[in-house]
């Protein structure tokens, strides 16, 4: 049986105090309400650091540099409908203030307390990487 791979790239945005950004997902899409890391679906023939460099433009206000988006490790999950694989990339540089363009909630959470937030299931094996980087 063929299964559909998605793929998505993702950034953990990092402040100087330590504490990385979440986004919720807004209401409508699918897994509407989880908390997620910024980022989307790499268009076919985009290399995954363009998309993010797009995807965090569009969402958050920010320029960033490709050489300031650092893979840190990397998401497998199945998903009843498609199979996700997620880059997450770490960024501590960027241009702009974060700003909620697309009317999207945002907080700053230590890594520590990302689980208590409610995260699409492909995320949460990511927290503990988090927990060791920073
Ligand atoms: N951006 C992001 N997506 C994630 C994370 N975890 C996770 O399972 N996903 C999934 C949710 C979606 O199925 C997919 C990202 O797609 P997306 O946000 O660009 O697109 P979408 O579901 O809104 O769908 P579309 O309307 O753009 O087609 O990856 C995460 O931490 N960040």
């Amino acid at each position: 049986m063929s299964v559909k791979i998605v793929l998505v790239a993702a950034c953990a945005l990092i402040d100087a105090d330590g504490r990385v950004l979440i986004a919720q997902r807004p209401p409508g899409k699918p897994m509407a309400g989880l908390w997620e890391f910024p980022g989307g679906k790499v268009e076919s023939g985009e290399r995954p650091e363009v998309t993010l460099i797009r995807e965090l433009k569009e969402e958050l206000d920010i320029s960033v540099k490709e050489d300031c988006l650092a893979p840190l490790t990397f998401a497998s999950h199945a998903y009843p409908d498609f199979h996700l694989l997620m880059p997450l990339y770490v960024c501590r540089r960027w241009e702009g203030t974060v700003t909620a363009l697309e009317g999207q909630n945002l907080t700053w959470v230590r890594p520590n307390k990302l689980r208590d937030f409610d995260m699409p299931p492909a995320d949460v094996p990511l927290i503990a990487h988090l927990m060791a980087l920073i």
